[in-house]
């Protein structure tokens, strides 16, 4: 059995390049950033000013000064600046050339056409040209588009982005005791659920899901999935994983020509991982118990997704301190399902007694996993220990 940073580093490569688009950037929220070109703008474009009041010359002050002009936003004033004058300026208006300092309104006396200033405040209330950003600057690719990154885009006039086209991630589920949502259930039946978890966590990376109808217990009917499977940009299928007689995903997909990365990573839960290509397309086998299945997507799947539009593929691990003591780990990395509270330094986290990999109602309350390395020691309450947050 492989560790779980060996099989990571071999599902990341199975990733292929990111296929560009351009896209309009009104509809570019969340999406994975490939280029953006650089700006030919700068911003503000001009001398602008931050406060309404009056541009004056600091050498000039404390006055009197004669007001000789006005200047508001989209309306700049076209007149020579002199010694002891001062324009009208609001926010936003361009700063003539030749004035140093906007003094706000509030501190400035006025009578008739003639202004002293009873208190200069602190700072020149002017925003420099390209104080924000400058022409030639370009936003960092690898990134996946917030709202900031809208409206600075926009504030850089470019209208469109080239993003990664959202890779298409085919679900196959399979299983003869499995019925979709909604259907009464009879003897030995349950519900498919990780198909729509799976699916859901697909969609969080920014991929599109495509859910199968169910698949069988039989070669034929594993073999109809695939198929139907191929023009994905990834194929994950659920159950089927392990080693008992109707375990047959390994078989059908070895039939059909995978190339196998692994088989079965020294993990818990999630140990009967496979990982391979399919005629160029990768395909990741998730086990089928539910937490299980959400473990492995969590910690493989989504990272692979990530990295087919060309973002980090690691969510950050958070630092936490344990909550009790624990005894020592087995050969596997052990992921707990936990609760994150607040702590005096760092956050405090409490594994849940039952770590049952088909408790679905668990995983549920759980705020993080907890990264029990293979043949951790016992560990004492307070000690720190790495979580990888869940998204709440
Ligand atoms: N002799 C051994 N038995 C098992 C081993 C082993 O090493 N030796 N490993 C265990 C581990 S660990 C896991 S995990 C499971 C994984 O098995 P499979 O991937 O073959 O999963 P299934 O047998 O198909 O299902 C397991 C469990 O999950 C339920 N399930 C399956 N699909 C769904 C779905 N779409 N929605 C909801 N629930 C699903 C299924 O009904 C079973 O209860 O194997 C252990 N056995
Ligand atoms: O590894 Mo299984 O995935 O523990 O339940």
């Amino acid at each position: 059995m492989i560790t779980v940073a060996e099989a990571l580093a071999r599902v990341l490569a199975l990733a292929p390049a990111p296929t560009p688009e351009a896209i309009p950037l009104a509809e570019a929220l969340g999406r994975a950033l490939l280029s953006a070109p650089a700006t030919q703008l700068s911003q503000p474009p001009f001398d602008s000013a931050a406060m309404d009041g009056y541009a004056l010359r600091a050498a000039d002050l404390p006055g009197p000064l004669e007001v000789i002009g006005e200047a508001a936003a989209g309306r700049p004033w076209k007149g020579t600046a002199r010694p002891h004058s001062a324009i009208r300026i609001f926010t936003g208006a361009p700063v003539p050339p030749g004035y140093d300092r906007v003094e706000m309104q509030e501190n400035v006396l006025r009578e008739g056409a003639q202004i002293t200033v009873r208190e200069p405040s602190r700072g020149t209330h002017i925003r420099a040209a390209g104080s924000d950003f400058r022409a030639g600057t370009q936003l960092a690719p690898g990134r996946r588009i917030n709202a900031a990154d809208i409206g600075l885009l926009a504030a850089m006039n470019l209208p469109d982005v080239t993003v990664a086209r959202r890779p298409v991630v085919a679900i196959l589920a399979s299983g003869d005791e499995l019925v979709l949502p909604g259907t009464p259930l009879t003897d030995g039946q349950i519900v498919s659920s990780n198909d729509l978890a799976i699916a859901a966590l697909v969609a969080e990376a920014g991929g599109i899901p495509r859910i199968l109808p169910l698949a069988r217990d039989t070669e034929e009917s594993l073999r109809a999935g695939f198929v139907a499977a191929a023009s994905a940009d990834l194929l994950v299928t659920i159950g089927g994983a392990s080693v008992g007689d109707h375990d047959l995903v390994g078989r059908v997909a070895a039939g059909l020509g995978l190339e196998r990365q692994f088989y079965k990573v020294a993990m818990r839960p999630g140990k009967p991982l496979l990982a391979g290509q399919l005629s160029g397309m990768p395909m990741l086998g998730l086990p089928g118990n539910p937490v299980s299945a959400m473990a492995c997507g969590i910690i493989f799947m989504q990272p692979l997704i990530r990295a087919m539009q060309g973002l980090p593929p690691e969510r950050p691990l958070l630092r936490a301190r344990l909550s009790k003591a624990l005894p020592a780990e087995g050969p596997r990395q052990h992921y707990l399902r936990a609760r994150l509270s607040e702590g005096d330094d760092l956050p405090l986290v409490s594994p849940f007694d039952d770590q049952d990999s088909a408790r679905l109602s668990l995983l549920s309350q759980a705020d993080a996993l907890m990264i029990r390395p293979a043949a951790d020691p016992a560990r004492a309450a307070g000690e720190i220990m790495l979580c990888l947050p869940l998204s709440r």
